[in-house]
């Protein structure tokens, strides 16, 4: 025990103090533990600076996992619960990241501001990118329904043109803002499909071009670590600083072609919103309140009602279009209802070797994965106790 402890500890032998004298001490120790926190992240800012001169990335994978291993070490000395004094640290080093990364660590004293359009500013991705683009210390235009600056105008006098608007007016917004795009210049969009929108834009300007598809929503905490998928349309120069602008704020990139995202599009959002939907369209027809089932709560289960409540928390005319115009959709829905069909039918006949058999079909299928799920899935299930 350091000296410190020692002075808050009572005496073995004596009676508890009273609550609101311990509590007063407790808020005390938060107080100085805040205080620590901030000549934390004024050594981090330190760092950030130093990184932004010498070039150098803000993660350091090595790094953090060498804190990590050390404070884990240090915690079973101490006697504390390991595990959660781990979780503050990671939770503590993402943060410094994006602390880093609101200090532009990552951005070159010497990047070049340019002019950047957002067609669309006002809708929840527009404003994002404007935050992220603004950040890296870009000059921004914003452009939307209720802005007299017009996109065409706005295209015209950018280097860099962005199309953030709904699905479903992506294309014709692209017909009618690409030619207005300087051949120097880059057009690019931020749509949940990626094989017709590119198509327009590298029809409609002869300028760069670039698509994007940012894998998370506008309510994030932090951008640290969410992946965003980039496809190389037409002008390297241009891709490199998409993606440099994204990992310079924390972004993880996947790079990739239209048709391949488009496929894998079809599991990763068309798949994984129609289960949901199915699951929550269940829910509200089986006729059982969902408050009768609330004190009944398994992990598993309010794990997956947060997930398809959070879901129709949404707006429909989101996930409409992204599972209407995948090209996959039909394939993946009618795969759906097969995997449906037969499961109820070896479930309605009672038969525990067919069940068995297609429980281990799956397991095949996900291999060394499952051991990964049961960990992170474990970790989730813990977070959600702690907070309930
Ligand atoms: O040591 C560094 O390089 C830092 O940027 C600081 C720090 C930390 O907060 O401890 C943050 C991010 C890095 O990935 C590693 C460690």
């Amino acid at each position: 025990m350091t000296p410190d402890a020692a002075d808050s500890a009572a005496p073995p032998s004596a009676a508890p103090r009273p609550l609101a004298v311990v509590r007063a001490m407790i808020d005390a120790l938060d107080r100085d533990l805040m205080q620590i926190l901030a000549r934390r992240m004024a050594l981090v800012a330190e760092v950030a600076a130093y990184k932004r001169q010498h070039g150098i990335k803000i993660r350091d994978a090595q790094r953090e996992q060498e804190v990590l291993r050390d404070r884990h070490e240090r915690a079973l000395e101490l006697g504390l619960p390991a595990g959660e004094i781990e979780s503050i640290f990671r939770v503590l080093l993402r943060s410094s990241r994006d602390h880093q990364a609101a200090l532009r660590a990552e951005v070159p004293a010497s990047e070049t501001p340019y002019t950047i359009s957002i067609i669309g500013g006002h809708g929840k991705i527009g404003r994002l990118l404007a935050r992220l683009f603004g950040d890296l210390g870009h000059r921004l235009l914003i452009v939307d329904t209720d802005t007299t600056l017009e996109a065409a105008e706005a295209a015209a006098a950018s280097d860099v043109t962005v199309i953030s608007v709904p699905i479903d007016r992506t294309e014709e917004v692209i017909r009618a803002v690409g030619p207005h795009v300087r051949p120097d210049a880059l057009l690019m969009d931020v749509t949940s499909i990626k094989s017709a929108p590119m198509e327009a834009m590298l029809a409609s300007t002869t300028g760069s071009v670039v698509g994007t598809h940012p894998m998370f929503g506008p309510n994030v905490h932090t951008l640290q670590g969410q992946r965003v998928v980039v496809c190389r349309g037409r002008g390297d120069r241009w891709a490199d600083w998409v993606t440099h602008s994204f990992t310079a704020r924390g972004l993880v990139i996947t790079e990739t072609t239209a048709q391949q995202h488009d496929r894998a599009m079809s599991v990763v959002q068309v798949l994984t919103h129609f289960q949901t939907q199915v699951q929550g369209l269940t829910l509200a027809r089986l006729g059982v309140p969902l408050a009768e089932t609330l004190p009944f709560t398994s992990p598993a289960y309010l794990l997956e009602l947060y997930v398809t409540a959070r879901h129709f928390a949404q707006d429909p005319g989101l996930y409409g279009p992204i599972e209407m115009r995948n090209p996959r959709s039909s394939d993946v829905t009618a795969a759906f209802g097969t995997a449906v069909q037969e499961l109820a039918q070896v479930i309605a006949g009672g038969d525990q070797a067919a069940f068995t058999r297609l429980f281990e079909e799956v397991r095949a299928f996900f291999g060394d994965f499952t051991a990964e799920a049961l960990v992170q899935s474990s970790f989730l299930i813990d977070r959600i106790v702690e907070r309930s």
